[in-house]
This record gives C-alpha cells, structure tokens and sequence, in this order.
C-alpha cells in the first residue's frame, strides 16, 4: 500500500482563504478589524523566518500585524511590561510571544501574563483547563490544525484507537485531549513509555510529537493508519552539497508510506497548519472580544 499524501500545505491555504473571509464580513458588517501581535526576543534565524512568515500571512488574509523585536538581554520586566501593554491595546485581539525565549528568561511567567481571551497560542493554564473542561476557549495551533487534518480525512474519529507520541504542554498533551473530546480511545506515550513500537501498532491515528528525526519507523504503522507528523527537525544534507541541511519529521516518511493510509509530510504538512491555525484563532479571539459568534469553519 502506498499512502496517501496529506496535503497540509494546500489545507492551510484554504483555511487562511476562509479566514480571510471572515476578517472582511468583520469588517464589513462590524467596522472590526483583528490585529495580531508577535513579540520576538532575541535573534535565533529559525524564529525570525517564523515570525516574519506569521507576519506575511496575517497581512495577507485582511488583518493588522504588530511585531515587536527585542533585544536577547531585555530583562524580564521589560518583556511582561510589553504583554501587558498589548493586553490593555483594544487594536490588539491576539498575542503570541515567540518561543523559545532567550535563557535567563521565565516563558511561564509570559504565558501567565498574556490576557486569556488574547492567548491565541492556548498555552494560558485557563486556555487549558478550558480544552480540559470541554469549555470554550483557544485551542494550541499546532493540535487544532492536525484535528482539522484528521476530521477532514476520516470525518468521525469515536472509536479510533489514537496514540499520541510525546506530553508536552504546547502539542502532546492539547492533542491528547482534543482527541478524548472527539471520542477517540487515546494512549499518550513518552520516553519512558514500553515497547513503544507495539503500542504504536495498535494505532488508527499516529500523532507524533518528539523532535528526534525519523524515530518513528514503517514497521511500527498498522496498515492503513492515518499518521500525523508533528516534529520539525533539521538534519545534515551533505547529499545536497557541504555544510547543507533538511528538514525532516519524527516519522520515517519513506518507510511509513509503504504501510499508512495517509500521512502529512514533512515540509508541506502540519507546520503551515500551525500558522493558519494562529490566524483562525485571532479571528475566534476577535469574535469573542466583540460578542460575536465564532464561525464553525475555524474551529475543530
Ligand atoms: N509543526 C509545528 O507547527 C510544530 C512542530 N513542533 C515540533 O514537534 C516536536 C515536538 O515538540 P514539543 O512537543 O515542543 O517537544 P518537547 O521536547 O517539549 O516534548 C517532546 C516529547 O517527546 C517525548 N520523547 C522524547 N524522546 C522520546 C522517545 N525516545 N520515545 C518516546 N517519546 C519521547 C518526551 O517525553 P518526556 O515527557 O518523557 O520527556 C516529550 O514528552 C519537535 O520536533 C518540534 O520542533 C513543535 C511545535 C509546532
Ligand atoms: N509561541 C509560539 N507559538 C508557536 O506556535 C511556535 C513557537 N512559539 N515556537 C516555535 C514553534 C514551531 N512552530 C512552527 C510553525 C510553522 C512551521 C512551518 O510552517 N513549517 C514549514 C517549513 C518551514 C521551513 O522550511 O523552515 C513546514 O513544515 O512546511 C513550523 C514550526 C510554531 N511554534
């Protein structure tokens, strides 16, 4: 069996195409316009290709992008005084602080500081709870887009047996719990997890969140299975010429593909959802500010 390719890339731009149209209903028929502000400390080249990406894409779809650069050593005063400037800025609807901050800096105190209602990354312990509660809220971007991904291809998930490799705050765990929500029977697993391989085996929905390159082997998949990768890593390429690099997953594609039913690559799968994802949830961000309802299509 040869998967099929899940085609994230071209997802995204449809959604960011439904958004769009969202910003201009906003506009048209409540004078609204959202603003989005992304705040990058520091000058790591991978989060400013990020961020100036986030920024293209927010101008693109109708909305207003405010960046907002510091230096690598603004203390952790400076930085809190500036969430807390955009909490009380009635222009902005969302904020995401670009992580990872330099060291010396405390991103759970970020987190903390960044109104609720703003918190379009869902990474704020009441943005949490909510997801946990079954309550409205922001959902993390990356999680939203891979449960757009999924219902999109398998439409109903009750019953599925979903694994979600990897427990982190901003992916495993959102993940996991979106899944529950959907009533899929959901195994979380990590690096103390047994005989993950088996575990693995027995999985309709494989979610893999780790960041090591290609862990997750062929021979692991049930045939048929639907694959989510999650990870974005960034390996040596000397095929490509001295001093190259790729990117590549947590899942060997080559090697998955021969026994999935589909599965997203690596580019061109979930790492574009992740960004339409933060526009979508500037928009619910937007709706909720302003009493509005938010439009189904932006959320999972
Ligand atoms: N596409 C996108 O938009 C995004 C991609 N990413 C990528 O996703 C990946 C995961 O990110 P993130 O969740 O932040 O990472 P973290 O490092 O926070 O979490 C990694 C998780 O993987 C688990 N793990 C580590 N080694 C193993 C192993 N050998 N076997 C099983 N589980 C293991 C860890 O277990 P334990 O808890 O026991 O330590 C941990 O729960 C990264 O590659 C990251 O770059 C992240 C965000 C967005
Ligand atoms: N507060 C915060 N929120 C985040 O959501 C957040 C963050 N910090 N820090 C870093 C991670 C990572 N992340 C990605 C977003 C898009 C791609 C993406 O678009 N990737 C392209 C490839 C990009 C390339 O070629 O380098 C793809 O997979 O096709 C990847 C990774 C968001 N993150």
């Amino acid at each position: 069996m040869v998967a099929e390719r899940i085609d994230g890339k071209a997802f995204a731009a449809g959604l960011r195409g439904q958004v769009a149209q969202e910003v201009a209903r906003l506009k048209e028929e409540h004078g609204l316009t959202p603003g989005l502000a992304v705040v990058l400390v520091g000058e790591d080249p991978a989060s400013q290709v990020y961020v100036r990406s986030k920024e293209k894409m927010t101008v693109e779809v109708g909305m207003n992008s405010y960046a907002h650069r510091l230096p690598a050593d603004v203390s952790q005063g400076e930085l809190i005084s500036l969430v807390r400037t955009l909490n009380a800025d009635r222009a902005v609807n969302g904020i995401l602080v670009q992580f990872p901050l330099p060291k010396g800096l405390d991103q759970q105190q970020v987190i903390e500081t960044i109104s609720v209602v703003k918190d379009v990354d869902g990474f704020h312990p009441q943005n949490a709870g909510r997801l946990v509660a079954g309550m409205p809220g922001l959902v993390p971007c990356t999680p939203l887009g891979c449960m757009m991904l999924l219902k999109d291809r398998l439409g109903d998930l009750s019953g599925l047996n979903a694994v979600v490799i990897g427990r982190s705050t901003i992916v495993g765990k959102p993940m996991a719990q979106l899944l529950t929500n959907a009533s899929a029977t959901v195994t979380v697993a990590h690096s103390r997890t047994k005989d993950l391989p088996e575990v693995v085996r027995r999985a309709d929905i494989v979610i893999a969140a780790v960041g090591r390159p290609e862990m997750v082997k062929g021979d692991w998949i049930k045939p048929g299975a639907t694959v989510i990768d999650v990870g974005i890593n960034r390996i040596d390429a000397p095929e490509k010429g001295e001093g190259k690099t790729r990117l590549v997953g947590d899942v060997d594609f080559a090697g998955a593909s021969q026994v999935a039913g589909a599965i997203t690559p690596v580019p061109g799968g979930v790492g574009p959802m992740t960004i339409a994802c933060l526009l979508a949830n500037t928009v619910t961000a937007t709706c909720k500010a302003n009493g509005l309802p938010v439009p189904a299509v932006l959320t999972a």
